[in-house]
Protein backbone atom coordinates (compact mmCIF):
# COMPACT_ATOMS: atom_id res chain seq x y z
CA UNK A 1 0.00 0.00 0.00
CA UNK A 2 1.55 3.45 -1.12
CA UNK A 3 0.36 5.75 1.49
CA UNK A 4 -1.21 9.28 -0.27
CA UNK A 5 -1.26 12.42 1.83
CA UNK A 6 -4.65 11.58 3.06
CA UNK A 7 -3.30 8.98 3.97
CA UNK A 8 -1.12 10.34 6.11
CA UNK A 9 -2.79 12.96 7.29
CA UNK A 10 -5.78 10.68 8.85
CA UNK A 11 -3.59 8.53 10.36
CA UNK A 12 -3.30 10.10 14.23
CA UNK A 13 -2.10 7.28 15.83
CA UNK A 14 1.06 7.87 17.44
CA UNK A 15 4.01 5.82 15.56
CA UNK A 16 3.98 1.95 16.15
CA UNK A 17 7.50 1.93 16.94
CA UNK A 18 9.21 -2.00 17.05
CA UNK A 19 10.00 -2.66 20.42
CA UNK A 20 12.55 -0.56 21.53
CA UNK A 21 15.67 -2.98 22.75
CA UNK A 22 17.92 -1.12 26.19
CA UNK A 23 20.02 1.25 24.75
CA UNK A 24 23.62 1.51 25.80
CA UNK A 25 25.68 4.27 24.39
CA UNK A 26 28.90 3.67 22.55
CA UNK A 27 30.20 5.46 19.98
CA UNK A 28 27.90 5.38 17.51
CA UNK A 29 24.89 5.19 20.20
CA UNK A 30 24.44 1.28 19.58
CA UNK A 31 23.18 -0.98 21.96
CA UNK A 32 26.14 -2.91 24.03
CA UNK A 33 24.41 -6.10 22.99
CA UNK A 34 24.67 -5.85 19.28
CA UNK A 35 28.04 -7.12 19.61
CA UNK A 36 27.50 -9.68 22.34
CA UNK A 37 23.86 -10.73 21.47
CA UNK A 38 21.82 -11.15 24.21
CA UNK A 39 20.47 -14.78 24.04
CA UNK A 40 18.70 -14.54 20.97
CA UNK A 41 16.37 -17.40 19.77
CA UNK A 42 16.26 -18.47 16.36
CA UNK A 43 13.68 -20.54 15.47
CA UNK A 44 15.28 -23.03 12.75
CA UNK A 45 11.58 -24.21 12.74
CA UNK A 46 10.32 -21.34 10.69
CA UNK A 47 12.53 -22.35 7.34
CA UNK A 48 11.78 -25.36 5.41
CA UNK A 49 14.55 -28.09 5.17
CA UNK A 50 15.06 -30.55 3.23
CA UNK A 51 15.48 -33.97 3.94
CA UNK A 52 18.96 -35.41 3.57
CA UNK A 53 19.09 -39.08 2.88
CA UNK A 54 20.95 -39.86 -0.52
CA UNK A 55 19.71 -41.29 -2.79
CA UNK A 56 21.69 -40.68 -6.27
CA UNK A 57 24.09 -38.22 -8.63
CA UNK A 58 22.69 -35.64 -7.44
CA UNK A 59 22.80 -36.45 -4.08
CA UNK A 60 26.12 -33.93 -3.56
CA UNK A 61 23.74 -31.21 -4.62
CA UNK A 62 21.13 -31.67 -2.49
CA UNK A 63 22.87 -33.01 0.90
CA UNK A 64 25.52 -29.93 0.51
CA UNK A 65 24.63 -26.23 1.50
CA UNK A 66 23.02 -25.61 -2.01
CA UNK A 67 19.49 -27.03 -1.88
CA UNK A 68 19.84 -25.62 1.84
CA UNK A 69 21.22 -22.17 0.60
CA UNK A 70 18.19 -22.08 -1.82
CA UNK A 71 15.33 -22.76 0.76
CA UNK A 72 16.68 -19.98 2.61
CA UNK A 73 17.74 -17.46 0.33
CA UNK A 74 14.81 -15.33 0.23
CA UNK A 75 12.61 -16.64 3.41
CA UNK A 76 9.36 -13.89 3.86
CA UNK A 77 7.13 -13.74 6.75
CA UNK A 78 4.53 -13.86 4.76
CA UNK A 79 4.91 -17.17 2.62
CA UNK A 80 6.31 -18.44 6.96
CA UNK A 81 2.46 -17.54 7.81
CA UNK A 82 1.06 -18.73 4.80
CA UNK A 83 2.39 -22.26 4.07
CA UNK A 84 2.38 -23.32 7.59
CA UNK A 85 -1.07 -22.21 7.77
CA UNK A 86 -1.23 -22.14 11.35
CA UNK A 87 -1.91 -19.12 14.05
CA UNK A 88 0.88 -21.11 15.86
CA UNK A 89 3.27 -20.66 13.39
CA UNK A 90 2.39 -17.18 12.83
CA UNK A 91 3.01 -16.02 16.61
CA UNK A 92 6.02 -17.93 16.54
CA UNK A 93 7.10 -16.19 13.59
CA UNK A 94 6.30 -13.00 15.49
CA UNK A 95 7.98 -13.69 18.22
CA UNK A 96 11.11 -14.96 16.29
CA UNK A 97 11.44 -11.63 14.25
CA UNK A 98 10.65 -9.83 17.98
CA UNK A 99 13.56 -11.53 19.43
CA UNK A 100 15.53 -11.27 16.21
CA UNK A 101 15.35 -7.28 16.68
CA UNK A 102 16.66 -7.23 19.97
CA UNK A 103 20.16 -7.84 17.92
CA UNK A 104 18.61 -5.37 14.87
CA UNK A 105 16.73 -3.11 16.62
CA UNK A 106 14.21 -1.17 14.18
CA UNK A 107 16.05 1.58 12.11
CA UNK A 108 12.79 3.37 12.91
CA UNK A 109 13.14 2.85 16.86
CA UNK A 110 16.46 4.06 16.46
CA UNK A 111 16.33 7.03 14.72
CA UNK A 112 16.78 9.56 17.21
CA UNK A 113 20.09 7.65 18.22
CA UNK A 114 20.88 7.24 14.32
CA UNK A 115 20.38 11.18 14.43
CA UNK A 116 22.14 12.25 17.23
CA UNK A 117 25.03 10.71 16.28
CA UNK A 118 24.55 12.76 12.36
CA UNK A 119 24.61 15.66 14.20
CA UNK A 120 27.67 17.65 12.86
CA UNK A 121 28.42 15.31 10.51
CA UNK A 122 27.69 14.76 6.75
CA UNK A 123 25.56 12.20 5.58
CA UNK A 124 26.52 9.97 2.87
CA UNK A 125 23.66 7.79 1.54
CA UNK A 126 24.24 4.02 -0.13
CA UNK A 127 21.31 2.17 -1.53
CA UNK A 128 20.93 -0.83 -2.87
CA UNK A 129 18.23 -1.48 -5.63
CA UNK A 130 16.07 -5.24 -5.52
CA UNK A 131 14.75 -5.98 -2.09
CA UNK A 132 16.01 -2.29 -0.85
CA UNK A 133 14.12 0.19 -2.97
CA UNK A 134 11.87 -2.04 -5.10
CA UNK A 135 9.94 -5.17 -3.62
CA UNK A 136 10.76 -8.65 -5.03
CA UNK A 137 8.87 -9.94 -7.86
CA UNK A 138 9.02 -13.02 -9.51
CA UNK A 139 9.71 -11.35 -12.77
CA UNK A 140 13.03 -9.20 -12.43
CA UNK A 141 12.62 -7.44 -15.18
CA UNK A 142 9.57 -5.71 -13.76
CA UNK A 143 11.19 -4.74 -10.23
CA UNK A 144 9.71 -1.26 -10.69
CA UNK A 145 10.32 1.43 -7.69
CA UNK A 146 7.43 3.35 -7.51
CA UNK A 147 6.77 6.95 -8.06
CA UNK A 148 6.84 7.90 -4.10
CA UNK A 149 9.87 5.80 -4.00
CA UNK A 150 11.95 7.64 -6.41
CA UNK A 151 10.57 11.10 -5.48
CA UNK A 152 11.86 10.60 -1.65
CA UNK A 153 15.22 9.36 -2.86
CA UNK A 154 15.46 12.56 -5.77
CA UNK A 155 14.99 14.70 -2.61
CA UNK A 156 17.27 13.18 -0.31
CA UNK A 157 19.63 13.63 -3.12
CA UNK A 158 19.58 17.08 -2.52
CA UNK A 159 20.74 16.96 0.87
CA UNK A 160 22.47 14.02 0.61
CA UNK A 161 25.04 12.37 -1.87
CA UNK A 162 23.11 9.27 -2.79
CA UNK A 163 24.15 6.29 -4.04
CA UNK A 164 22.92 2.96 -5.53
CA UNK A 165 24.91 0.16 -5.11
CA UNK A 166 23.24 -3.15 -6.90
CA UNK A 167 23.87 -6.25 -8.49
CA UNK A 168 21.86 -5.04 -12.11
CA UNK A 169 24.31 -3.95 -14.66
CA UNK A 170 24.81 -0.26 -14.33
CA UNK A 171 22.57 0.81 -17.13
CA UNK A 172 19.59 -1.12 -16.28
CA UNK A 173 19.11 0.36 -12.19
CA UNK A 174 19.72 3.37 -13.90
CA UNK A 175 16.67 2.88 -16.12
CA UNK A 176 14.54 1.64 -13.16
CA UNK A 177 15.89 4.12 -11.12
CA UNK A 178 15.73 6.83 -13.73
CA UNK A 179 17.35 9.75 -11.56
CA UNK A 180 20.67 11.65 -12.91
CA UNK A 181 21.72 13.35 -9.61
CA UNK A 182 22.51 9.93 -7.70
CA UNK A 183 25.94 7.92 -8.54
CA UNK A 184 25.31 3.77 -9.41
CA UNK A 185 27.60 1.14 -8.92
CA UNK A 186 26.42 -1.64 -10.88
CA UNK A 187 27.49 -5.08 -10.83
CA UNK A 188 27.88 -5.34 -7.17
CA UNK A 189 30.44 -2.25 -7.52
CA UNK A 190 32.33 -3.60 -10.50
CA UNK A 191 31.40 -0.85 -12.80
CA UNK A 192 30.60 2.56 -10.64
CA UNK A 193 30.11 5.92 -12.23
CA UNK A 194 31.06 8.57 -9.33
CA UNK A 195 32.80 11.86 -9.14
CA UNK A 196 35.58 13.11 -10.71
CA UNK A 197 38.66 12.57 -8.48
CA UNK A 198 42.19 13.99 -8.99
CA UNK A 199 44.03 12.15 -11.00
CA UNK A 200 46.65 11.14 -8.74
CA UNK A 201 44.05 9.24 -6.93
CA UNK A 202 42.95 7.26 -9.62
CA UNK A 203 43.36 3.36 -9.36
CA UNK A 204 43.78 1.55 -12.58
CA UNK A 205 40.75 1.09 -15.23
CA UNK A 206 39.51 4.29 -13.62
CA UNK A 207 38.85 6.42 -16.21
CA UNK A 208 37.09 10.38 -17.03
CA UNK A 209 34.32 9.55 -19.14
CA UNK A 210 30.83 11.80 -19.11
CA UNK A 211 27.20 10.79 -18.55
CA UNK A 212 23.83 10.44 -20.08
CA UNK A 213 23.71 14.26 -19.20
CA UNK A 214 27.37 15.08 -20.77
CA UNK A 215 28.66 15.73 -16.75
CA UNK A 216 32.33 14.64 -16.47
CA UNK A 217 32.80 11.56 -14.24
CA UNK A 218 34.77 8.86 -13.29
CA UNK A 219 34.33 5.13 -14.34
CA UNK A 220 35.82 2.64 -12.62
CA UNK A 221 35.60 -1.38 -13.97
CA UNK A 222 37.95 -3.16 -12.21
CA UNK A 223 36.53 -6.11 -13.68
CA UNK A 224 36.93 -5.16 -16.94
CA UNK A 225 39.57 -7.68 -17.96
CA UNK A 226 36.25 -10.69 -17.72
CA UNK A 227 33.79 -9.24 -19.72
CA UNK A 228 34.86 -10.46 -23.13
CA UNK A 229 34.70 -14.10 -21.15
CA UNK A 230 31.67 -13.66 -18.97
CA UNK A 231 29.74 -11.41 -22.10
CA UNK A 232 30.68 -14.00 -25.19
CA UNK A 233 30.70 -17.24 -23.71
CA UNK A 234 29.99 -17.65 -19.43
CA UNK A 235 26.36 -15.66 -20.48
CA UNK A 236 26.00 -17.67 -23.91
CA UNK A 237 26.72 -21.23 -22.47
CA UNK A 238 24.35 -20.26 -18.95
CA UNK A 239 21.34 -19.79 -21.38
CA UNK A 240 22.33 -22.68 -23.51
CA UNK A 241 22.08 -24.77 -20.52
CA UNK A 242 18.93 -23.39 -18.63
CA UNK A 243 16.82 -23.54 -21.90
CA UNK A 244 14.98 -26.29 -20.95
CA UNK A 245 14.71 -25.72 -17.40
CA UNK A 246 10.88 -24.62 -17.13
CA UNK A 247 11.19 -21.11 -15.25
CA UNK A 248 14.76 -20.65 -15.14
CA UNK A 249 16.05 -16.88 -15.88
CA UNK A 250 19.94 -15.74 -16.96
CA UNK A 251 20.45 -12.22 -16.98
CA UNK A 252 23.82 -10.59 -18.11
CA UNK A 253 24.59 -7.97 -15.93
CA UNK A 254 27.77 -6.96 -17.90
CA UNK A 255 30.04 -7.95 -15.56
CA UNK A 256 28.47 -11.08 -13.82
CA UNK A 257 25.63 -13.02 -14.63
CA UNK A 258 22.08 -13.84 -12.49
CA UNK A 259 20.81 -17.35 -12.70
CA UNK A 260 17.23 -16.94 -11.32
CA UNK A 261 15.58 -19.90 -10.39
CA UNK A 262 12.25 -18.15 -8.19
CA UNK A 263 10.00 -19.63 -10.65
CA UNK A 264 11.76 -22.80 -11.09
CA UNK A 265 9.87 -25.66 -9.90
CA UNK A 266 11.59 -27.05 -6.79
CA UNK A 267 9.54 -30.32 -6.63
CA UNK A 268 10.06 -30.61 -3.06
CA UNK A 269 7.28 -33.09 -2.81
CA UNK A 270 9.12 -35.37 -4.91
CA UNK A 271 12.61 -35.65 -3.50
CA UNK A 272 12.79 -39.25 -3.81
CA UNK A 273 13.18 -38.81 -7.43
CA UNK A 274 15.53 -35.67 -7.29
CA UNK A 275 16.74 -36.55 -10.69
CA UNK A 276 12.99 -34.31 -11.61
CA UNK A 277 14.17 -31.82 -9.21
CA UNK A 278 14.47 -28.70 -11.51
CA UNK A 279 16.15 -26.68 -9.41
CA UNK A 280 19.03 -29.26 -8.47
CA UNK A 281 19.54 -29.65 -12.08
CA UNK A 282 20.03 -25.97 -12.57
CA UNK A 283 22.56 -25.88 -9.80
CA UNK A 284 24.34 -29.22 -11.38
CA UNK A 285 24.40 -27.22 -14.52
CA UNK A 286 25.52 -23.90 -13.63
CA UNK A 287 28.29 -25.72 -11.12
CA UNK A 288 29.48 -27.90 -14.69
CA UNK A 289 29.78 -24.73 -16.44
CA UNK A 290 32.12 -22.98 -14.04
CA UNK A 291 34.39 -25.93 -13.69
CA UNK A 292 35.59 -24.76 -17.27
CA UNK A 293 36.39 -20.91 -15.58
CA UNK A 294 38.26 -21.21 -12.68
CA UNK A 295 38.48 -17.13 -13.10
CA UNK A 296 34.42 -17.24 -11.73
CA UNK A 297 32.93 -17.80 -8.93
CA UNK A 298 29.63 -18.57 -7.94
CA UNK A 299 27.30 -16.64 -4.70
CA UNK A 300 23.93 -16.73 -3.77
CA UNK A 301 21.18 -14.27 -3.61
CA UNK A 302 17.81 -14.27 -3.34
CA UNK A 303 16.62 -17.56 -4.99
CA UNK A 304 19.55 -16.14 -7.31
CA UNK A 305 22.53 -17.81 -8.22
CA UNK A 306 25.37 -15.03 -9.35
CA UNK A 307 28.38 -15.82 -11.52
CA UNK A 308 31.27 -13.19 -11.03
CA UNK A 309 34.76 -13.00 -11.31
CA UNK A 310 37.08 -14.12 -8.75
CA UNK A 311 38.49 -10.51 -7.67
CA UNK A 312 39.46 -8.93 -4.48
CA UNK A 313 36.01 -6.28 -5.34
CA UNK A 314 32.58 -5.90 -3.64
CA UNK A 315 30.17 -4.04 -2.97
CA UNK A 316 32.05 -2.79 0.71
CA UNK A 317 35.29 -2.16 -1.78
CA UNK A 318 32.75 0.23 -4.02
CA UNK A 319 31.19 2.01 -0.78
CA UNK A 320 35.34 2.66 0.31
CA UNK A 321 35.97 3.88 -3.35
CA UNK A 322 33.15 6.10 -3.46
CA UNK A 323 33.31 7.84 -0.06
CA UNK A 324 36.68 8.48 -1.48
CA UNK A 325 36.21 9.93 -4.34
CA UNK A 326 32.99 12.23 -2.33
CA UNK A 327 35.78 13.54 0.10
CA UNK A 328 38.32 14.10 -2.81
CA UNK A 329 35.51 15.46 -5.02
CA UNK A 330 34.67 19.41 -4.94
CA UNK A 331 31.19 18.55 -7.14
CA UNK A 332 30.17 16.03 -4.13
CA UNK A 333 30.34 18.33 -1.35
CA UNK A 334 31.87 16.20 0.99
CA UNK A 335 35.43 17.37 0.54
CA UNK A 336 37.54 19.36 3.47
CA UNK A 337 34.58 17.32 5.56
CA UNK A 338 36.28 15.13 8.16
CA UNK A 339 33.01 13.30 9.25
CA UNK A 340 31.41 11.59 7.23
CA UNK A 341 28.44 9.39 8.06
CA UNK A 342 27.72 6.82 5.47
CA UNK A 343 24.81 4.87 5.75
CA UNK A 344 24.10 1.76 3.75
CA UNK A 345 20.61 0.14 3.53
CA UNK A 346 20.03 -3.30 2.07
CA UNK A 347 18.77 -6.92 2.31
CA UNK A 348 20.75 -9.66 0.54
CA UNK A 349 23.82 -11.35 1.04
CA UNK A 350 26.14 -9.41 -1.04
CA UNK A 351 24.82 -6.52 1.16
CA UNK A 352 26.85 -7.86 4.08
CA UNK A 353 30.34 -6.70 2.63
CA UNK A 354 28.87 -3.10 2.57
CA UNK A 355 27.28 -3.96 5.91
CA UNK A 356 31.05 -5.10 7.13
CA UNK A 357 33.05 -2.42 5.75
CA UNK A 358 31.20 0.33 8.18
CA UNK A 359 30.40 -1.63 11.15
CA UNK A 360 34.42 -1.95 11.73
CA UNK A 361 35.69 1.12 13.58
CA UNK A 362 31.69 2.18 13.82
CA UNK A 363 32.80 3.59 10.75
CA UNK A 364 28.89 4.21 9.83
CA UNK A 365 25.61 2.15 9.89
CA UNK A 366 24.29 -0.84 8.04
CA UNK A 367 20.41 -1.24 7.99
CA UNK A 368 19.23 -4.36 6.87
CA UNK A 369 15.85 -5.16 5.07
CA UNK A 370 14.65 -8.36 6.24
CA UNK A 371 10.82 -9.43 7.13
CA UNK A 372 13.02 -12.73 8.56
CA UNK A 373 15.25 -13.03 11.32
CA UNK A 374 18.84 -13.87 9.63
CA UNK A 375 22.53 -13.00 10.67
CA UNK A 376 24.52 -10.04 9.33
CA UNK A 377 26.37 -7.38 9.85
CA UNK A 378 24.25 -4.34 10.01
CA UNK A 379 23.59 -2.64 12.89
CA UNK A 380 19.95 -2.42 12.40
CA UNK A 381 16.59 -3.17 10.55
CA UNK A 382 14.01 -2.00 8.86
CA UNK A 383 11.15 -4.65 7.88
CA UNK A 384 10.23 -4.64 3.89
CA UNK A 385 10.27 -1.87 1.41
CA UNK A 386 6.58 -2.16 1.13
CA UNK A 387 4.92 -3.11 4.26
CA UNK A 388 2.11 -1.13 4.84
CA UNK A 389 2.60 1.73 7.83
CA UNK A 390 1.10 5.09 8.38
CA UNK A 391 4.47 5.88 10.59
CA UNK A 392 7.07 7.99 9.29
CA UNK A 393 10.26 9.66 10.63
CA UNK A 394 11.72 12.45 9.18
CA UNK A 395 15.13 13.97 9.21
CA UNK A 396 15.23 17.53 8.56
CA UNK A 397 17.48 20.84 7.99
CA UNK A 398 15.95 24.05 8.83
CA UNK A 399 15.79 25.85 5.27
CA UNK A 400 18.74 29.05 6.18
CA UNK A 401 16.92 31.10 4.17
CA UNK A 402 13.59 30.30 6.43
CA UNK A 403 12.59 33.07 9.26
CA UNK A 404 9.79 30.49 10.22
CA UNK A 405 9.52 27.05 11.60
CA UNK A 406 6.94 26.91 9.20
CA UNK A 407 8.69 26.95 6.00
CA UNK A 408 11.35 24.20 7.15
CA UNK A 409 12.57 21.62 4.21
CA UNK A 410 11.74 18.15 5.37
CA UNK A 411 12.97 15.43 3.93
CA UNK A 412 11.65 11.92 4.94
CA UNK A 413 14.91 10.20 5.45
CA UNK A 414 13.40 6.49 6.61
CA UNK A 415 10.08 5.33 7.02
CA UNK A 416 9.06 1.97 5.73
CA UNK A 417 10.62 2.46 2.22
CA UNK A 418 7.39 1.93 0.06
CA UNK A 419 6.02 5.30 1.52
CA UNK A 420 8.77 7.59 1.89
CA UNK A 421 8.08 11.24 0.10
CA UNK A 422 8.92 14.46 0.73
CA UNK A 423 6.02 16.43 2.61
CA UNK A 424 5.99 20.31 4.10
CA UNK A 425 5.41 20.43 7.65
CA UNK A 426 1.94 21.91 6.70
CA UNK A 427 0.81 18.85 5.70
CA UNK A 428 2.57 16.67 7.92
CA UNK A 429 0.05 13.97 9.93
CA UNK A 430 0.49 13.10 13.87
CA UNK A 431 2.02 9.45 12.97
CA UNK A 432 5.19 11.30 11.93
CA UNK A 433 7.84 12.01 14.19
CA UNK A 434 10.30 14.84 13.71
CA UNK A 435 14.31 14.86 14.08
CA UNK A 436 16.07 17.68 13.22
CA UNK A 437 19.62 17.31 11.49
CA UNK A 438 21.63 20.39 12.40
O1 LIG B 1 22.06 -5.88 -5.47
P1 LIG B 1 20.62 -5.84 -5.87
O2 LIG B 1 20.19 -4.55 -6.49
O3 LIG B 1 19.72 -6.24 -4.74
O4 LIG B 1 20.48 -6.96 -7.00
C1 LIG B 1 20.57 -8.35 -6.66
C2 LIG B 1 19.82 -9.16 -7.69
O5 LIG B 1 18.51 -8.56 -7.75
C3 LIG B 1 17.63 -9.01 -8.76
O6 LIG B 1 17.12 -10.29 -8.40
C4 LIG B 1 16.32 -10.27 -7.23
O7 LIG B 1 15.15 -9.45 -7.48
C5 LIG B 1 14.26 -9.97 -8.50
C6 LIG B 1 13.16 -8.94 -8.70
O8 LIG B 1 12.47 -8.69 -7.52
C7 LIG B 1 13.74 -11.33 -8.09
O9 LIG B 1 12.89 -11.86 -9.11
C8 LIG B 1 14.94 -12.27 -7.87
O10 LIG B 1 14.48 -13.52 -7.41
C9 LIG B 1 15.90 -11.69 -6.86
O11 LIG B 1 17.07 -12.46 -6.74
C10 LIG B 1 18.28 -9.03 -10.11
O12 LIG B 1 17.41 -9.58 -11.06
C11 LIG B 1 19.60 -9.76 -10.07
O13 LIG B 1 20.23 -9.68 -11.34
C12 LIG B 1 20.49 -9.07 -9.05
O14 LIG B 1 21.75 -9.70 -9.00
Amino acid sequence: MNLDLMDVKSNHSAPVLADPAPMNNTRLGIHSSLYSPPGVVFSHGLYLTIPRKKTNTLDDFRSSSWLDAMKSSSPTHRKITKDSGTDLVSTDADVAYRNWMLKYPSALASFEQITNYAKGKRIALFLDYDGTLSTIVDNPDCAFMSNPMRATVRNLAKYFPTAIISGRSRDKVYEFVGLTELYYAGSHGMDIIGPVRPMSNDPPNCIRSTDNQGKEVNLFQPASEFLPMIDEQVFRSLVEITKDINGAKVENNKFCVSVHYRNVDEQVAVIQAPETISVAVLFKSVHDILKDYPRLRLTHGRKVLEVRPVLDWDKGKAVEFLLESLATSIDAGLSNCDDVLPIYIGDDRTDEDAFKVLRVGNRGYGILVSSAPKESNALYSLRDPSEPSGEGILLYRRDPGSTSGGSEMLVLLMAHFGDLALYSDRILGSSVRMVELR
